[in-house]
């Protein structure tokens, strides 16, 4: 069992408490309950979820508790078996860069997205701005390299004066996901990067962040300098973002 010694997880909304993942962990909302109430049992393992429109459904009902259980959760995501046919109007690629395309805000408690990685597209080193993730693969493979945070990192590390000082952050695991795994990570567990290592074909994941986030830290891996990343969707529930229809705010007048 491994003990996560970097407790930064504890957000304005979400409480934590100190982690052993492979123990039974409940989500608290801070304003609704004390946190005493942090560790109680798993519920009955998930049933079989039939289609991600009743995953959506399911996540619903699970985040109208106050207290979510972070086990529960992956089970159910992973009792989902990935069928391309309910997901691939969400599933946008650029040539690129890996997409991020939302399925569902989750009633403002998650954000549920699918991330589609093209050949070799990975993401930079980041943390989850205190958020909780879950990642299932729906297609392909990818691999997640995790970091310990780099040592005495705080805002002032910020990228800028001396890029040179600082040190390569501290590779701690290795994971290839296939299809229909389930993985998480929070601040507490350290970095992440994930990488389509395939050079011919695509990659599919779902992610479900809680509290939605709007943008996170990204670490620059020689030296562990930190900078701030606004994240982006490509599209929303189907249809692309068009950044010029997204900013004309008056209607045209005819
Ligand atoms: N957390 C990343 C995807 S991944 O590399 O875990 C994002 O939301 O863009
Ligand atoms: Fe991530």
């Amino acid at each position: 069992m491994e003990t996560y010694g970097y407790n930064a997880a504890a957000s304005s909304a979400l409480l934590l408490p100190d982690m052993e993942i492979s123990a039974l962990q409940d989500v608290v909302l801070r304003s609704k309950l004390p946190s005493f109430e942090a560790l109680r049992p798993a519920r009955e393992p998930a049933a079989p979820i039939n289609g991600l429109d009743k995953l959506v459904q399911e996540l619903h009902r699970i985040f109208r508790d106050d207290v979510v259980n972070i086990e529960h959760v992956s089970e159910v995501m992973a009792s989902y078996q990935s069928n391309p046919a309910d997901w691939k109007k969400f599933a946008k690629f650029d040539r690129c860069r890996y997409t991020r395309n939302l399925v569902d805000e989750g009633n403002g408690k998650f954000n549920l997205m699918i991330l589609c990685w093209g050949p070799d597209h990975g993401s930079a080193v980041h943390d989850h701005a205190d958020a909780h993730c879950f990642m299932k693969m729906l297609q392909g493979t990818l691999s997640e390299v995790r970091f310990r945070w780099p040592d005495g990192d705080s805002q002032q590390d910020q990228e800028g004066e001396d890029d040179e000082a600082g040190r390569p952050l501290e590779e701690i695991s290795r994971t290839d996901l296939r299809l229909n795994d389930v993985c998480y990570i929070n601040d507490s567990m350290g970095l992440h990067r994930v990488e389509n290592p395939s050079h011919s074909d695509p990659a599919v994941s779902l992610h479900l962040y809680s509290p939605p986030f709007n943008s996170c830290s990204v670490f620059n891996q020689r030296t562990g300098k930190r900078s701030q990343c606004n994240v982006t969707f490509w599209s929303k529930r189907g249809k692309k973002i068009d950044k010029e229809a997204r900013s004309a705010t008056v209607p045209e007048d005819n």
